[in-house]
C-alpha cells in the first residue's frame, strides 16, 4: 500500500530517481579514487562514509580547507565533491607548476566545462574560440582611460540613485547587494554597450537573471551522471531566455554596425567605441562567420557581463569593512581629497589612491568569494614539484581562503589592517607590489598563468571609482554602530560576503572632533 502510494506520488518518484543517480554518480567517484591511493583524504573515505564529505563540503567549505591546510601544511590533500575528486594544494610553492604547465596538461577551459557546464549553461559553441578574452585583454584594457569619464558619469548618476541621499539628519537603511549589484551592472554596461542601453531595466535584468542562473543551473546539472547532462542541460539552462531578450535589444545594433563597416571600412569616422565594436574588429582573433553573427556578439556580450558582476561581491566586502572602520575612512578622506585636487576625478586619480587599493585588497583578503580558487583539470597524468602523481580527468585548485589567511605570509592574517599592503609598498624595492590587480603566486583573487582574469584591470578601476565616490559622498555604518562585519553567505564553495545585509548611509557630514 505504502509502496503504491509512493510510485503513484511524482515528487516522492523524482526524488527518489534522484537520489539513485547521485549514488551510481558517487560511487562511480569513489571507485575511480582508486588510483588517488596515495594522496591524503580529507574526512572519512569509505564508499559510504565519504557522502559525509560530501555533504560537509556543500555546506560549510570554509572549515574544511581551514582543516586540510592545518592537517597537511605545505602539501596536497582530496576530498569527494559532487564533481568527483578533487585535489586541493596547500601552498603557494605549486603556483610555479601550474603556470608552467600548458593547456594540454592542466586545462582552465576543462575545468569550467566541469564546474559551470558551460556548454549547457552558457553557450555550446562559445569556447571553441574564446576571442572575447582577448577583446578584453586588449581592446577593453586599452580603452578603460578613455571610458572613464563614462564610468563616472554612470556611476554619479547611478548610486545617488540607488542609495538616495536625503537632506536631513537621518540615516537609510539599504539592503546592499541588489543595490550594488544594479550599480555594477549600469556602470560597467556604461562602458562595454554606452548609453541608452545600460540604464534599460530588461537589458540590465537579463544579464543579473542569466550570471545568477549559471552557477545555480551548473550545481543541479552536476547532480546528474554525465549521459544525463545533454537532457538535463536543457532543462536547467537559463541561456535560451536571455538570448531571445538580449537579441531583441543588439540584433538592431549589431545589424546597423556591420552594414556601416560595410559602407566605410576604414574611413568610418565617430565609429563607436565599445565591446560591441571591439568585437565585431578583431580581425586578429577571430573569423569574420564569428564576428558577423548576431547569435555569436550576443552570447559574448552575455559572457562578459558574467565576469562583470563578479565585482559585486568584492564590492560589498570593502562597504561592509567601510561600515566597520570609521577611522580608516578618514585616513583615505584624507587621501582621496588630496589627490583629486591634483588630478580631478580622473583615472589617473584612481590609479593613485594607494590608501584605499590597500584597504580594498585587504577587505577581499578576508572575505574571499570562494573557499578554493584557480580551477584547473588534469588531462593526462600531471606530477607536482613535491612529486605528487595527479590523475588524468580530476580537478585541481589552491586552498585560497587559507593562503590568504596564512600568518607566514600575512602576519596576524586573521586581523583586519586596512593599510596592510600600503605598508608593505612602503618597503624598499616592493613600491610597485602589493596592488590590488597585481598578481603573485600570494595573491590568488584573479588566478593565475595564462588564464589570469583578463577584466581584472577594469574591475579595479570600477570598484576603486565606485568606493571613492561612496567616501566622498557619503557616511557609512551598520545599524546601533555595530562594528561586527556581517557573516559570510555560504553555499557550496562561495563564501562571498553575506548578500542579506543592511548598510545604513547618510549624507557626508563634516568630521566633529
Ligand atoms: C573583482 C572582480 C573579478 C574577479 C575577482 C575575477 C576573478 C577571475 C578569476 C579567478 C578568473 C580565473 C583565472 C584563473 O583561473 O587563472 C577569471 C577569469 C576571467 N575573468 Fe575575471 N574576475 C573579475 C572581474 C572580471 C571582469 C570585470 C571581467 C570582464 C570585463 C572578467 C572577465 C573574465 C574572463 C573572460 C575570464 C576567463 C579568462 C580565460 O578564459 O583565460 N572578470 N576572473
Amino acid at each position: 500500500m505504502e509502496f503504491l502510494s509512493l510510485v503513484s506520488n511524482p515528487f516522492a518518484l523524482s526524488t527518489l530517481a534522484v537520489i539513485a543517480l547521485l549514488t551510481v554518480k558517487l560511487s562511480r567517484a569513489y571507485h575511480a579514487g582508486s588510483k588517488f591511493k596515495h594522496i591524503p583524504t580529507l574526512g572519512p573515505d569509505g564508499l559510504w562514509s565519504s557522502y559525509i564529505t560530501v555533504f560537509r563540503w556543500l555546506t560549510n567549505s570554509v572549515e574544511m580547507v581551514e582543516e586540510g591546510y592545518r592537517l597537511y601544511p605545505k602539501k596536497i590533500f582530496r576530498i569527494p565533491t559532487l564533481d568527483g575528486w578533487q585535489i586541493i594544494l596547500n601552498s603557494t610553492k605549486f603556483v610555479d607548476d601550474l603556470r608552467r604547465a600548458s593547456d594540454e596538461q592542466l586545462s582552465f577551459v576543462d575545468a569550467t566545462a566541469v564546474i559551470l557546464r558551460d556548454y549547457y549553461t552558457i553557450h555550446p559553441k562559445l569556447m571553441s574560440n574564446p576571442y572575447h578574452v582577448d577583446v578584453i585583454r586588449h581592446s577593453l584594457t586599452r580603452n578603460i582611460d578613455a571610458g572613464f569619464g563614462d564610468i563616472q558619469e554612470e556611476l554619479e548618476s547611478a548610486v545617488p540613485e540607488k542609495i538616495p541621499l536625503s537632506e536631513g539628519t537621518d540615516w537609510t537603511e539599504i539592503h546592499a547587494w541588489p543595490a550594488v549589484l544594479e550599480i555594477v551592472v549600469r556602470t560597467a554596461n556604461r562602458f562595454l554597450v554606452g548609453l541608452p542601453l545600460c540604464r534599460d531595466p530588461d537589458f540590465r535584468q537579463l544579464n543579473i537573471d542569466f550570471a545568477m542562473s549559471v552557477f545555480k543551473n551548473a550545481m543541479i546539472i552536476n547532480l546528474f551522471p554525465e549521459f544525463l547532462h545533454p537532457i538535463v542541460g536543457r532543462v536547467f539552462s537559463g541561456r535560451r531566455v536571455a538570448m531571445r531578450k538580449l537579441k531583441k535589444h543588439l540584433q538592431p545594433i549589431i545589424e546597423e554596425r556591420l552594414k556601416m563597416k560595410e559602407i566605410y571600412g576604414k574611413e568610418w569616422q565617430d565609429k563607436p567605441n565599445d565591446f560591441i565594436q571591439w568585437l565585431i574588429d578583431a580581425e586578429e582573433f577571430a573569423p569574420l562567420s564569428q564576428r558577423s553573427s548576431v547569435e555569436d556578439i550576443c552570447a559574448r556580450v552575455l559572457v562578459v557581463n558574467f565576469g562583470a558582476i563578479d565585482s559585486t561581491s568584492t564590492i560589498l566586502a570593502a562597504l561592509y569593512r567601510l561600515a566597520s572602520n570609521p577611522d580608516a575612512t578618514e585616513i583615505m578622506r584624507n587621501e582621496l581629497e588630496s589627490i583629486t585636487r591634483r588630478e580631478g576625478t580622473t583615472k589617473a586619480a584612481v590609479t593613485q589612491m594607494q590608501l584605499l587599493d590597500s584597504f580594498l585588497k585587504e577587505s577581499v583578503r578576508l572575505s574571499p568569494s570562494t573557499a578554493v580558487g584557480v580551477f584547473r583539470r588534469a588531462l593526462k597524468d600531471f606530477t607536482f614539484s613535491d612529486g605528487t602523481i595527479v590523475p588524468s580527468g580530476t580537478i585541481i585548485t589552491f586552498a585560497t581562503w587559507a593562503i590568504m589567511r596564512d600568518e607566514e605570509i600575512y602576519p596576524g592574517g586573521s586581523e583586519f589592517r586596512p593599510f596592510r599592503f600600503a605598508e608593505m609598498r612602503g618597503q624598499e624595492g616592493e613600491g610597485t607590489k602589493h596592488h590590488f590587480s597585481t598578481v603573485s603566486p600570494e595573491w590568488l583573487l584573479f588566478g593565475q598563468g595564462r588564464h589570469t582574469c583578463p577584466g581584472r584591470f577594469f574591475a579595479s578601476t570600477e570598484i576603486k571609482a565606485f568606493l571613492a565616490y561612496i567616501l566622498m559622498n557619503y557616511d557609512v555604518k551598520f545599524r546601533d554602530d555595530s562594528k561586527n562585519v556581517p557573516e559570510r553567505s555560504a553555499t557550496q564553495v562561495h563564501t562571498g560576503p553575506d548578500v542579506e545585509a543592511r548598510v545604513m548611509f547618510r549624507k557626508r557630514r563634516p568630521k566633529v572632533d
